[in-house]
């Protein structure tokens, strides 16, 4: 990377070196084909770049297709120079309008009055025309051209804002030119090279690694050759600063706020008050860093039994872990036979059956669904119970390694099966899975993650507790930003968990499972009590009329609307309309479907189709729970079957059952003879929930 310090820790390609350890030795940093020549193809400027004819992904077996050569990216990549130049003035003079508009109306007042002052309007003069009160005007004149500086400060974002997205490239023009220095001189021009090195270096003047790539450059054109900045970025750099002095007068003096977009500002126009605040955040990123180094240096687990099989470093990556023996084998099985219920309930995928590849079934059952099923005598209560305490203790292992003492809350959990479509795998070449990140959108073009929606973005830590090992394929792997990389492979097996932050630093992937089905307990954790799954009192309905976003409580992400069409027959209701702080997601704005009936904070956005009953984002997990204590209840009742059905209890997982409906009274189909003191030995010494 040509880029220094204070960069190097925003970009993805250093994060691991803040975090103590280089992502790439030394020896592997130069030459074509290497590490750092790869990282700098996949550099900002690749939203350019023509690279899916010629990109394999992970599961690509063909060796028909090109190499890549990134650095035909040049042309492209002027050309998107020039684009955004256009798109930045266009998006500055709109700034300027506003502004326009005050001085017009400045102009015509002034107009009117005498050359000399000492005078006396009369006091019928429209204030627009009073000469004597016009320096009063100049407060909010400056006032206002503050605002227009800020706005034209906020441009370089639409620049950097990919079409479709909401959040920004950081540091985009520097970026972009370092790229384009690397590329130029990739193709030999060392002219450019040297002329967008220059450019950098307006942005960067300290940066040690660009002054030597200057250094380089200068040698080989010849000490006598002027090598100079390009103009467009000497002038944009130059007023940029300008703006910034101004703004951060203001800032000082008039006690205006401002919110640099950019990463280059030098520290020497940051007012001393705003510079401390700097620090501290600076001071607290780095101590949340340091808390992550010192976790890795774990206390005991929670669990008895359960041991550490690969951590971050095995794993080669941050904040990854695989855990084994977190279920028994009977364990496993019991939850096994829940996910043959799951076949028919298809749910925890919205009810989609093959929502990631055609060449695989998906089978899900939530909690709650299990519950459900429970209830009805469709399955055991000791297997939908047992669903909750593998979740629960997947939880508390995951908290207290990666996050002691900070309280992970459950976000969702699902049971979820892929079953190879028989078939369907001839010359299958795709993944169960595609390569993802669990609480941002990948980009792996742009070397980014978009932690916007509909990406979760409030999952702060993923789970995967897998059941069985009995199908072929299926392996989780974690691959770099680029997708492709593969750095660590894990392959399920009963009672593995395998646990990692959320994030963009953990890019993962299924492989295509091409014989039998494989089971797992999908589960996601977050540190907000927001969107925390089990918190009681969380969802609520209203029929207050809530139509915009300006009505909808501030702590919901998300907000939903549940309409009918009026022609719908009653009780009919689905999903119309989905916001997302202000921005709709989900339907349409206005109109022919505006009978909302209800509203509710959602706690994940609910993708587009489904239909459901009138609350369909109230709280699984506490209803879940709250179904199991009132089946404890019920059980704790004289004559409530604890006492009965023996048989059921003393049923060993190895004797399979098929759950029935039919061979069961009604009575008995709401509460299966099982209870809590049942299954002592199901989960070991330490496993109170
Ligand atoms: O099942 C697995 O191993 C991973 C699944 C996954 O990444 C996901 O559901 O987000
Ligand atoms: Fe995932």
């Amino acid at each position: 990377m040509s880029r220094g310090a204070p960069v190097c820790q925003h970009h993805p390609a250093c994060s691991s070196e803040v975090l103590g350890r280089p992502l790439v030795s030394p020896t592997l940093m130069e030459g074509p084909g290497s590490v750092l020549h790869r990282k700098h193809m996949r550099l900002v400027c690749s939203t350019m770049m023509q690279m899916s004819t010629c990109r394999p992904w992970p599961g690509w077996r063909s060796h028909s297709q090109r190499p890549c050569q990134p650095w035909k990216s040049v042309v492209p990549c002027v050309k998107g120079l020039g684009r955004m130049r256009m798109r930045r003035r266009k998006c500055s003079l709109a700034c300027m309008k506003p502004l326009q508009v005050v001085l017009e109306a400045w102009r015509i007042g002034w107009e009117g009055c005498p050359p000399h002052t000492g005078h006396i309007p009369s006091p019928s003069t429209p204030v627009w025309k009073r000469c004597d009160l016009l320096p009063f005007l100049l407060l909010p004149l400056a006032a206002h051209y503050i605002q227009v500086l800020k706005c034209r400060q906020q441009c370089v974002l639409e620049i950097a804002t990919k079409p479709g997205r909401i959040s920004a490239t950081e540091d985009f023009i520097p970026s972009h030119l370092d790229l384009l220095q690397f590329a130029y001189s990739q193709v030999g021009n060392q002219t450019l090279a040297a002329e967008c090195a220059a450019s950098y270096l307006l942005f960067y003047p300290t940066d040690e690694p660009m002054l030597e790539k200057m250094k380089e450059y200068r040698t080989e054109l010849g000490e006598d050759t002027a090598v100079t900045a390009r103009q467009s970025i000497q002038h944009y750099v130059q007023r940029s600063l300008m703006e910034k002095k101004l703004i951060y007068y203001a800032v000082e003096h008039l006690g205006e706020t401002f919110n640099d977009p950019d990463l280059w500002t030098p520290d020497e126009l940051i007012p001393e008050n705003l510079k401390q605040k700097h620090r501290e955040d600076q001071e607290k990123q780095k101590r949340e860093t340091l808390d992550v180094e010192e976790r890795e240096k774990r206390g005991p687990l929670p669990f008895e039994g359960i041991v550490v099989t690969m951590d971050s470093q095995q794993m080669n990556g941050t904040q990854r872990v695989v855990f084994d023996r977190v279920l028994t084998e009977s364990e496993c099985k019991d939850l096994l036979r829940l996910t043959k219920a799951a076949g028919e309930a298809g749910d925890g995928y919205r009810a989609r059956r093959s929502p990631h590849t055609p060449h695989e079934r998906f089978e899900g059952l939530t909690v709650l669904k299990a519950m459900q099923l429970a209830q009805n005598g469709d399955v055991e209560w000791r297997d939908a119970k047992l669903l909750l305490q593998a979740s629960e203790k997947s939880r508390k292992i995951i908290e207290s390694y990666f996050t002691p003492g900070k309280k992970l809350h459950f976000s969702f959990t699902h049971l979820v099966c892929r079953r190879a479509v028989d078939g369907e795998q001839e010359g299958r070449m795709d993944l169960s899975h595609p390569v993802h990140a669990d609480n941002c959108l990948l980009d792996p073009e742009g070397q980014e993650c978009w932690k916007e929606p509909p990406a979760y973005v409030y999952r702060d830590y993923s789970g995967i507790l897998y059941l069985n090992d009995d199908f072929q394929g299926g392996g989780l792997f974690f691959t770099e930003m680029d997708s492709v990389t593969v750095t660590a492979e894990v392959r399920p097996k009963c009672g593995r968990l395998v646990a990692f932050s959320s994030g963009k630093e953990n890019p993962h992937g299924v492989w295509a499972v091409s014989r039998g089905r494989r089971c797992a307990i999908a589960l996601w954790y977050t540190h907000s009590q927001e969107h925390a799954e089990q918190v009681k009192g969380h969802a609520e309905e209203t029929n207050t009329g809530v139509s915009t976003w300006d009505h909808i409580p501030p702590r919901c992400s998300f907000w939903a609307f549940l309409g009918a069409r009026p022609s719908a027959a009653a009780g009919s209701c689905r999903l119309t309309r989905v916001w997302w702080r202000g921005q709709r997601l989900l339907g349409p704005a206005q109109g022919d479907w505006a009978l909302e009936r209800v509203g509710g904070c959602l706690s994940r956005p609910q993708q587009g189709g489904f239909t459901s009953s009138l609350s369909p984002w109230l709280q699984d997990r506490v209803k879940a729970e709250e179904l199991m204590e009132q089946r404890a209840a019920e059980q704790d009742q004289p004559g409530g079957d604890k006492h009965q059905g023996t048989d059921r209890r003393s049923r060993s997982s190895s004797a399979p059952r098929a759950p029935s409906r039919a061979s069961k009274p009604a009575e008995q189909r709401q509460k299966p003879g099982v209870d809590r003191e049942q299954h002592p030995t199901v989960l070991r010494a330490r496993d109170e929930f």
